[in-house]
């Protein structure tokens, strides 16, 4: 039962029954906003999260994307990072390296990844200065509201707690607005030194994706998206809330049980 759904105020829903569909939605719609950016701006600025959502992406090293996505034009960046060794496997570097960024012609010096031989937080200082630096040439846009980097794509993944990037619940570091990036030595899930864009930076986008599957996610996904009792937690996952840009959360079916949009689905294809 895959369908789209557009909501009042949490963007729109691409759900899909499997996940091999899902993947091939996913690689479409990153290589079609390529191409859009490519044309308007000459260079398409993609930060990516680590996790599940990277296995999602692996189609485009194979035909077509291999061939037709520009890739001379990317520029990578990283929502969040673990903060170990860009060897190790905790690495969101390595994972996207690995699976995706070793097999199609990215040029090395636009990738942007973190000095893994600092601190926490000076990994966070040099990674925000490097940012500056980038949007200062408009390799990344920059949000005529706020001065934030106006990344064309951020992707984000969801934890089973609804943490997003390494922004997690009741963390301190969901309340910064002045940095671009920030950092923590004690995150939830291991490994504990982790740095991350702040939520300013991901709400500036001019497109952010929330990718998340899984029937252990129903209930955060259904807290971040639905309208809920007012006294419910407010998840990291619902402060995700473009100011201007769009919002798309890819889901499939176990993911997306709990939500209102889909429990109607249902019950219209049983009345069909
Ligand atoms: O620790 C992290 O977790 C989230 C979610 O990962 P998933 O495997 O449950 O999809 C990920 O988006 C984030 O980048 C990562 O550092």
């Amino acid at each position: 039962m895959a369908f789209t759904r557009i909501t009042k105020d949490r963007g729109k829903l691409r759900i899909q029954d499997n996940l091999d569909d899902l993947a091939t939605e996913l690689v479409e719609y990153i290589a079609e906003l390529s191409e859009v950016s490519v044309k308007e701006r000459g260079v398409f600025a993609i930060a990516l999260s680590g996790g599940s959502l990277i296995g999602l992406m692996g189609k485009l090293c194979q035909a077509p994307y291999n061939k037709t996505v520009d890739w001379a034009k990317w520029h990578i960046f990283w929502v969040d990072e673990r903060v170990v060794s860009k060897s190790h496997t905790d690495s969101n570097y390595k994972l996207a390296k690995d699976s995706l960024l070793s097999k199609v012609p990215v040029a090395p010096s636009h990738i942007h990844s973190i000095n893994d031989s600092l601190s926490a937080e000076d990994a966070a200082t040099d990674y925000e200065f490097a940012l500056r630096q980038m949007v200062k040439a408009r390799t990344v846009g920059v949000s005529q509201l706020n001065d934030c980097p106006k990344f064309d794509l951020i992707l984000l993944g969801m934890g089973p707690d609804g943490h997003v990037a390494s922004l997690f619940p009741n963390h301190i570091a969901l309340e910064e607005r002045d940095e671009w990036v920030t950092f923590l030595t004690d995150s939830p899930k291991p490994p504990p030194e982790r740095i991350t864009f702040t939520l300013p930076v991901i709400n500036s986008a001019s497109n952010v994706a929330v990718v998340v599957t899984g029937g252990s996610k129903a209930e955060a996904l259904r807290m971040a998206i639905d309208d809920v009792e007012p006294d419910t937690p407010l998840l990291p996952a619902r402060m995700v809330q473009p100011t201007t840009g769009n919002l798309v959360w890819f889901l499939d079916n176990p993911a997306a049980s709990k939500l209102e949009a889909f429990r109607f689905a249902e019950s219209d294809q049983l009345l069909a």
